[in-house]
């Protein structure tokens, strides 16, 4: 690739200058643009690879650039710099088209990670390559229920032509699971293509996904292959389908049904081979019920569904995604950290992780770049994960318990109070996961004057 070109777009102007200074140092030919307004100046009259650009501008929002962006140049790699307590607005973002976010503080090493992870993305989709993003990662099944379930409907379905229905959060891991489904198949060696649809501009969506003939439209100045005819046989990632229009529904319903396809503007049809994997977040029956999705396209991606729960309700996969993602990133910023401390777990298990795997993922790879302890201890953690939880640390006076029985008792109280707030207060998988019967648990609850 060239010197790679980008656009920093913040108002804190000495910010802009140290990481415009940074970026050239590392390579990256960078303009800067103080706000929205000539952010969308500059989009319009210079072609991009990445866009870094902060949440809140004087006359706008990150999310404003993000879709001016895709609507200029979908391809561009925007990455969003926000505070942690807009950690929802990043989530959003994501689900826009945005690659990633970073929050603030920004920690130089993981903005230049990012970007370059970001610009492997884009020289990947660019080239159409194989393999986009998996950076090498391994895909972890999890340990819950959820996640056993999940492996075992991917182990049958990938054999298959069948379309499948992903369906999940925002950061749930959808992408990996479409991923692995054309990993277990036969079209392993064929390409695997994601297609963000949330950030696919309206005007352009159907020649994005089947190409156009020149002249098609103001701007079709040459023929397009489009995204399912460039994958052949491989597979084909729709993430967020909810947002396409009714039109491309209904090419997308004969490509799947018929399994032909037609160039915007074109005559001829192409027969289409790949396999199709959409992903959602959106309900969407009820964008059926509201006259947004087609019906007949619902059913025929419905055949089979794969339903990916919210990270905080998969019980026994949090800790252990924790740790993937602490060896992962250890490994990668070669420090020599060996766990979390038992506050750092009990904050994670009270977190309901609104972003998922990606939200904890990045949690715990600052926490790695900042930590100079052994273990990751709260210090290095965003405020905001533990400061509307109840995490109850012990008081810096609390008298020392020397009574035998009452140490058991306080820590079976204890033991109690974690489990609950583990499960989210069920009290069926309370009493499952501290091995005792409802009634048992009942008569503790009563015992330690627990109320519910
Ligand atoms: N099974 C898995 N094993 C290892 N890492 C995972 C797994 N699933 C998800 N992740 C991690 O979580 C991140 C988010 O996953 P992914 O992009 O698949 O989510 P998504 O549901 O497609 O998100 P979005 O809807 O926002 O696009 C990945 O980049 C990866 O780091």
């Amino acid at each position: 690739m060239d010197m790679p070109r980008l656009l920093i777009v913040d108002d804190d102007t000495s910010f802009c200058m140290l990481l415009q200074g940074f970026l050239k140092r590392k390579g990256f030919d960078a303009d800067t643009a103080h706000d929205y307004e000539k952010a969308s100046q500059s989009l319009a009259k210079n072609s991009y690879d990445l866009v870094l650009t902060d949440y809140r501008l004087p006359d706008g929002t990150g999310i404003d650039v993000l879709k001016e962006s895709k609507k200029l140049a979908p391809s561009t790699v925007v990455i969003l710099i926000t505070a942690y307590s807009d950690i929802r607005v990043a989530v959003e973002a994501v689900k826009l088209g945005a690659f990633e976010y970073v929050t603030k503080p920004v920690n130089s090493d993981e903005l230049f990670h990012v970007i370059k992870e970001g610009l492997k993305k884009r020289e990947t989709q660019e080239k159409k390559t194989k393999e986009p993003v998996q950076n090498g990662r391994k895909f972890l099944v999890g340990n819950s229920e959820e996640s056993k379930r999940t492996e075992e409907h991917i182990r049958i379905v990938a054999p298959t032509d069948i379309s499948v229905l992903i369906i999940g959060d925002s950061g749930t891991g959808k992408e990996y699971v479409a991923r692995r489904i054309h990993e277990l198949s036969k079209r392993k060696k064929a390409p695997f293509v994601a297609v963000d649809c949330g950030a696919l501009h309206p005007d352009i969506a159907a020649s994005e996904l089947f190409g156009h003939v020149k002249g098609s439209f103001t701007g079709a100045v040459n023929d397009k292959t489009g995204h399912f005819e460039a994958v052949g046989e491989g597979t084909i990632f729709l993430d967020e389908i909810g947002n396409l229009s009714y039109d491309v529904q209904m090419k997308l319903l004969r490509a799947i049904q018929e399994r032909m396809g037609r160039k915007v503007g074109g005559n001829s049809e192409f027969p289409i081979k790949a396999r199709i994997i959409a992903a959602t977040n959106e309900n969407l029956k009820q964008a059926v019920d509201e006259g947004r999705f087609r019906e007949d396209l619902y059913h025929r991606l419905n055949e089979f569904t794969l339903t990916l729960a919210p990270l905080h309700e998969r019980d026994g996969d949090l800790m252990m995604f924790a740790a993937f993602f602490l060896e992962d990133a250890v490994a990668e910023f070669g420090k020599s950290i060996i766990g979390f401390d038992d506050e750092v777990q009990r904050i994670f298990t009270q977190y309901d992780w609104p972003g998922n795997l990606r939200e904890m993922r990045n949690v715990i790879r600052r926490a790695v770049l900042l930590c100079k302890q052994e273990k990751i201890n709260r210090e290095v953690l965003p405020e905001e994960i533990y400061r509307n939880n109840s995490v109850k640390s012990q008081p810096e006076n609390a008298q020392p318990v020397n009574d035998l029985k009452e140490i058991k008792n306080i820590s079976e109280k204890e033991a109690i109070l974690q489990a609950l707030e583990k499960t989210r207060y069920n009290k069926t998988k309370t009493a499952k996961l501290l091995g005792i019967d409802r009634k048992t648990l009942y008569n503790k609850l009563h015992l330690y004057d627990i109320e519910l």
